[in-house]
């Protein structure tokens, strides 16, 4: 499917006094790839949640080609495959048991799934190894399993957090291949503390600090070292 755009329009999310995230006007253009970089606690997960209708907003709404996520029109959620962490996986499902569910969530056949599957047996690797439950893969196997989960229904938009994080350095490499070159056309909004792979895979790099966008910019030859410099001054609100 190709890219689908999102925005976020006075999108906030409160817990008790603080804010968690406020973004007061955010588009997100068709084939976008998107970094969101920022410190712990800075609002990158809970910007992902609230994009899937996870968390309530506070205020405002996303709104993702056209329809308002958590809206009554449910037509968003076919746009959209994603893996924010383990909690989307079914533990006692072996992979290609999980990728038939997630296929069938999308109308897709076991045929299909299963020939779709094929195209990212090198990046799955070890995870489909040995029939194996997904309870007893390693944690990198098992963010492989759900990454491929998110690739593999072919939306127009794929939402992933910190899927670099517990993978070895090849299926790092191999999966900043599959998200910049594989995805076809796809919008791709992930979050990374990776700024190589943010910078690998992204055309555009958010910066949030304390729940706000403080930097928004185009991802260029100069952008990883521009992210460096912001966090070694501390990446916060006040050195952007
Ligand atoms: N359920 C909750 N109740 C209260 N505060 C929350 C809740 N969920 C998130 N927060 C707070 O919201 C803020 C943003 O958290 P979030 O998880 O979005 O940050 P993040 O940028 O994804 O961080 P990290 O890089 O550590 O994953 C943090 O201050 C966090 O403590």
């Amino acid at each position: 499917m190709p890219g689908v755009p999102l925005t976020a329009t006075d999108l906030s999310k409160r817990y008790g006094t603080a804010d968690a995230l406020r973004l007061d006007d955010l588009t997100i253009e068709a084939g976008e790839r998107v970094g969101l970089v920022g410190n712990n606690g800075a609002g990158k997960t809970t910007f992902l949640r609230l994009a899937l209708d996870l968390i309530e907003p506070t205020t405002g709404a996303v709104v993702l080609d056209g329809i308002r996520v958590g809206g009554p029109d449910l037509g968003w959620k076919h746009r959209v495959g994603a893996y924010l962490d383990a909690g989307f996986l079914v533990d006692f499902l072996r992979p290609q048991e999980y990728f038939r569910l997630v296929g069938g969530a999308y109308g897709m056949s076991a045929a299909t799934t299963d020939a779709r599957v094929e195209r990212f047996r090198p990046f799955l690797g070890a995870a489909l190894e040995g029939g194996r439950l997904i309870r007893d893969l390693s944690l990198g196997n098992a963010g492989k399993v759900g990454i491929v989960g998110a690739l593999l229904p072919g939306t127009g938009l794929v939402v992933l957090d910190e899927p670099f994080a517990n993978l070895d350095p090849g299926a790092r490499i191999a999966l900043e291949r599959l998200l910049r070159e594989d995805t076809g056309g796809a919008t791709v909004l992930v979050s990374s503390h990776d700024l190589d792979h943010v910078v690998g895979v992204c055309t555009r790099v958010l910066v949030l600090a304390d729940g706000q966008l403080v930097r928004d910019t185009p991802a260029t030859p100069d952008t990883h070292a521009e992210l460096r410099a912001f966090f070694e001054a501390g990446g916060g609100a006040m050195a952007a």
